[in-house]
């Protein structure tokens, strides 16, 4: 298990710029499979799921070269079948969430598509039921082994297009099922959609590889098959994410920070969300510019009432950024509601922060009030373990703004999902040192 040690209650300054989106990446990997043709991915980041999924692909036969930093070509003309029903692939695909979007692709190009159990955080229940629903609905047979876990659709004679209103906007159930219509016979089409920028991302590659995808960007997909599809070079979005992450830092330990090239108009309600806590952000160009600020307060309601940050599908405000805002809200002035809908073990983290002296009443699973110190009361170091990837970055915020020293154990939960990240914080001034393991 490794560890950071850091030294709290220092500001920081400077520029930072965010990696290529991990949920984005993870699915423009997926589609590689798709073609027996080149595919070129820029900005691909490194860090642990991505790099466990390109491992995945690597043992499925794909030819894979790194150009450069971040980019890597991949050619999928000799996949190894076999490797689907072998004991590494159970353990290797149950290591990540990700690695559930193989199936899509391997569906449609090969007639069969397996999976383990696949892993990710635990942060309550993630079934997989959207995403196998909709490979029925194109026509696959579908069996589940109870004991080993591993789930697996066959369609010898491929997949045919059809209306699918999915139970849930999921974001990986969408990506897989697109994945497995580019190539079905006939239309597709698909309500309740989930439509993330990662999605969309993985839209506009796949239309480059001569796929037909119309609506991206809304809930509704019309997607008519193609017979095959060719090589494309996709470059991934930077991190809606980590840039949320970087604000919440700034605000927390009072720093002025430049967060670089975001591509602002990919970051929906984001900026906003955080403007809402009373946090000053500019936007320069393509860049945000936080200035320092002594305190923020947080934003009621028209009618005088307190603020609600709740996570919707998108584009509402993502799931993924509440962990962080919740943080940022314990040292701003005012109270607010933070709403976790989607998850019900994503909140359980809050104890740490009240035992660094945060003032935190958590309701019930999903939801916490937060009634901010606006920098009276220090939060107060101490050690922690990180139980998932936001928690994880939402702790060593807290940390960085802390007095003391502090210790988060498992940080192999923060790199699954941040590149490099002590090295990247120290060169802003955070006091931040890795610990072997
Ligand atoms: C690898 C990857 O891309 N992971 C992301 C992906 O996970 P993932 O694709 O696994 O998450 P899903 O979108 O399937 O669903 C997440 C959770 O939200 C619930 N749900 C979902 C949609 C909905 O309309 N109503 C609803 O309640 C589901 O029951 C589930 O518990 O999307 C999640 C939701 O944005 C993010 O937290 C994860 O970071
Ligand atoms: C929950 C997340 O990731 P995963 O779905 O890979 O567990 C996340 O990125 O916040």
């Amino acid at each position: 298990m490794g560890t950071f040690q850091i030294e709290g209650g220092h500001r920081l300054q400077g520029e930072i710029r965010p990696q290529g989106a991990k949920n984005e990446a993870l699915q423009i990997l997926c589609a590689v499979l798709l073609t027996s043709e080149e595919v070129i991915i820029e900005n691909i980041p490194d860090i642990r799921d991505v790099n466990k999924l390109i491992g995945i692909l690597k043992n499925l036969g794909v030819k894979i070269k790194k150009l450069s930093k971040g980019t890597y070509s991949f050619i999928s003309n000799e996949i190894d079948l076999s490797y689907l029903e072998s004991q590494l692939f159970k353990e290797e695909g149950s290591s990540l969430r990700g690695s559930i979007m193989i199936v899509g692709p391997m569906l449609a190009r090969f007639g069969k598509g397996y999976i383990p159990r696949p892993g990710g955080d635990k942060i309550g229940r993630r079934r997989l039921d959207t995403h196998f629903e909709g490979f029925i609905k194109l026509g696959a047979d579908f069996r589940y082994n109870k004991e080993e876990r591993f789930y697996g659709v066959d369609a010898p004679n491929g997949l045919t297009g059809t209306y699918m209103l999915l139970d849930q906007a999921s974001v990986t159930g969408t990506a897989n099922i697109v994945m497995a219509a580019v190539l079905a016979k006939g239309t597709t089409t698909i309500y309740n959609a989930a439509c993330e920028p990662y999605l969309q991302q993985l839209c506009k590659m796949l239309n480059s590889m001569g796929a037909k995808i119309k609506g991206v960007g809304s809930n509704l997909l019309e997607i008519e098959g193609v017979e095959k599809l060719g090589g494309c070079t996709h470059r991934v979005l930077p991190d809606m994410i980590e840039i949320g992450s970087w604000i919440g830092l700034a605000a927390m330990t009072r720093s002025e920070i430049t967060i670089k090239d975001v591509s602002w108009d990919d970051l929906g309600l984001i900026p906003n969300t955080f403007r809402k806590l009373g946090i000053e952000l500019e936007r320069r160009g393509d860049d945000i510019y936080i200035p320092t600020q002594e305190s923020y307060e947080i934003q009621g309601y028209i009618d005088g009432s307190t603020l609600t940050v709740a996570d919707a599908p998108w584009p509402g405000f993502t799931p993924d950024l509440l962990s962080i805002v919740l943080v940022v809200c314990t040292q701003a002035k005012g109270s607010v509601l933070i709403h976790q809908k989607m998850f019900e073990s994503r909140l359980f983290f809050v104890d740490k922060l009240i035992d660094m002296g945060a003032r935190i009443i958590l309701c019930d699973p999903h939801r916490a009030t937060v009634i901010g110190h606006n920098f009276e009361s220090q939060l107060k170091a101490t050690t922690m373990v990180s139980p998932d990837i936001r928690a994880g970055i939402s702790l060593l915020i807290a940390a960085l703004s802390a007095k003391g020293t502090s210790v988060i154990h498992n940080i192999e939960q923060i790199d699954r999902g941040y590149e490099n990240i002590d090295e990247r914080l120290r060169a802003i001034g955070a006091k931040i040192t890795r610990l072997e393991a």
